[in-house]
């Protein structure tokens, strides 16, 4: 589904004041890592045993109190069968974090994790934040990644790193403030130079995508 624009849920804000900002993050990963479980998870508090897999994109939104300020965080799920890349890779140049997500029992996951972030390299902004999750750390009997593997990787990326469970609800809500903290922080300045507040109503997707648009309009990808 298309999500309302960004700028007008955030003059909806100005009447009820909602929230204060609005951040776009992104789940990627292999199919059947359980990104959109982790989503459930942290908004509905819902967990599905089965896997329905997911087609092209789809996000649920959230809002967080961060320090005193309401951040509504809209997280974007996509699917993660290689057929549907050419639709999600175009939804990450409008991320400012991303979760790359892999399974703990699951060593393929893992490995491809390198993929998945040479992708974001290719085709996400410079100063998208990135978080490493290891889900399913509640099958420990399963498990085939070590946490210490998870963590030599996530350095070497220069990710924070957590190990989660969308099925115990384990670090859910710790990884999301995580990443949604390291996005603000990126944009502070960002949002000081515009002369915003990051307590104003503003979206800092909509402040990045006019900086985008000033700084390479000739490397703009089209979506239509
Ligand atoms: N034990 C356990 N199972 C999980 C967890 N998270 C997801 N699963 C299961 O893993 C399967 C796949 O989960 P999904 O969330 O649909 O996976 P996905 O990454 O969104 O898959 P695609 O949409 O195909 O990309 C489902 O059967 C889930 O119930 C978890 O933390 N623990």
């Amino acid at each position: 589904p298309e999500p309302t624009p960004a700028t007008s849920l955030a003059s909806q804000g100005t009447m009820a004041k909602e929230y204060d900002v609005l951040l776009r993050l992104l789940l990627l990963g292999d199919s059947g890592v359980g990104k959109t479980c982790l989503l459930s998870r942290f908004t509905d508090n819902d967990f599905h045993p089965s896997h329905i897999s997911t087609i092209g994109v789809d996000f649920k939104m959230k809002t967080l109190q961060i320090d005193g300020v309401k951040v509504r965080v809209q997280i974007w799920d996509t699917a993660g069968q290689e057929r549907y890349q050419t639709i999600t890779k175009q939804y990450y140049r409008r991320a400012q974090g991303i979760f790359f997500v892999y399974d703990v029992t699951n060593t393929q996951s893992f490995q491809h994790i390198a993929k998945w972030a040479s992708d974001v390299e290719e085709f996400a902004p410079g100063n998208v934040q990135k978080v490493l999750i290891g889900n399913k750390c509640d099958e420990e009997h399963r498990r085939r990644v070590t946490t210490e593997q998870g963590s030599k990787l996530a350095e070497s990326c220069g990710m924070d790193f957590f190990e989660t469970s969308a099925f115990s609800r384990y670090n859910i809500d710790e990884s999301v403030t995580c990443l949604t903290e390291m996005v603000l922080q990126a944009n502070k300045k960002e949002l000081d130079g515009l002369g915003v507040s990051i307590t104003d109503n503003c979206s800092v997707s909509d402040l990045q995508e006019k900086q985008m648009m000033q700084d390479d309009v000739s490397n703009r990808i089209c979506f239509c």
